[in-house]
């Protein structure tokens, strides 16, 4: 898969370990930046890499930050963007499973590199279960919220 890759300072460091990671594994990476620890403001760096997601331009992206949820804040108000922040594998494959996401935030200062890369293994190779019906039904209805009150790139 290709896969957008962003970070602030806060999540530098384990995103160059989730880069090694995914091209270890096969995938094309896309880095957003920021490329260093230097202090600097997430959305310069979410913002991009959410469109990237929204226009199809990559498969997935995976949003590293200091405790994950700035990412998910500013991804999942882009049209086409779904994201959860996970700090256990069971979330990331739930995440992927029911949900669906296409975006996964991590936190670098809350979570381990080593449970961190387990999280992206666990949400990167699991599938949505679309043929549940229950799950394809609930995805469904927050797509129709996204219909209504996002605005459609
Ligand atoms: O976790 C974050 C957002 O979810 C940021 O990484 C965090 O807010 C950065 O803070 P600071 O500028 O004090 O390092």
């Amino acid at each position: 898969m290709k896969i957008a890759l962003a970070n602030d300072h806060a999540g530098y460091a384990l995103k160059e370990e989730v880069r090694e990671l995914l091209q270890n594994e096969g995938h094309e990476v896309l880095d957003f930046g920021t490329y260093d620890e230097e202090a600097c403001d997430l959305p310069d760096f979410i913002y991009p890499a959410s469109l990237a997601v929204a226009e199809g331009k990559v498969d997935r992206g995976i949003f590293i930050d200091g405790v994950g949820y700035g990412s998910a804040m500013i991804a999942n108000k882009i049209y086409g963007v779904s994201a959860a922040v996970c700090q256990d594998t069971f979330c990331a494959e739930l995440a992927r499973s029911h949900s669906n996401t296409n975006v996964l935030c991590i936190g670098g200062k809350i979570i381990g590199s080593a449970l961190a890369l387990e999280i992206v293994k666990v949400w990167m190779n699991t599938e949505f279960l679309s043929d549940i019906e229950k799950y394809k039904r609930r995805v469904d209805k927050v797509n129709d919220i996204a219909e209504k009150h996002l605005k459609k790139l």
